[in-house]
């Protein structure tokens, strides 16, 4: 039986309007495909708790997480990913590339620009038309 694991990805908007979207590294699992930065839910902790940790590990800055927007589930080859997309504020600090090629903040009509790993298509679609 495949694995299912539980993944917080947050949506961070800026005073543009603009989502930050995260490429992931040649070296990680789903390589070269943007991203919304998150990772896996620890045992024990709320999304909320989950999404201002990991923000903080892979960026470098914090993020106050205001509801859940979207959810989606994708089963990859090896794995079942239930993926929670979830509102975040940025509160302190510069968002900085601890593990990913790239951050960058693109406006939400031009989401569909950038080649998202599969699970996070119906959440980018949904960003876009809001
Ligand atoms: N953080 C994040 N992960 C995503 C997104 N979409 C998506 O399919 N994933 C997948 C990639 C990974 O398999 C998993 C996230 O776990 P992780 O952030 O700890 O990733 P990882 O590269 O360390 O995973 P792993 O190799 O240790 O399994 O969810 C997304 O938008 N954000």
């Amino acid at each position: 039986m495949k694995k299912t694991i539980k993944v917080v990805a947050a949506i961070i908007e800026n005073k543009n309007n603009e989502i930050l979207c995260a490429l992931r590294s040649p070296n990680m699992s789903l390589p070269n495909l943007w991203e919304f930065p998150g990772g896996k839910v620890e045992e024990g902790e709320s999304l909320f708790e989950a999404i201002e940790r990991e923000i903080q590990e892979e960026l470098s800055c914090n993020v106050k997480a205001s509801n859940v927007f979207a959810e989606n589930t994708h089963e990859y080859e090896k794995i079942i990913v239930n993926l929670i997309g979830m509102k975040c504020e940025l509160i302190d600090g510069i968002p900085t590339p601890n593990e990913h090629s790239k951050l960058v903040y693109l406006s939400k009509e031009s989401l569909n620009s950038l080649i998202w790993a599969p699970a996070d298509i119906p959440i980018v679609e949904k960003i876009m038309k809001k």
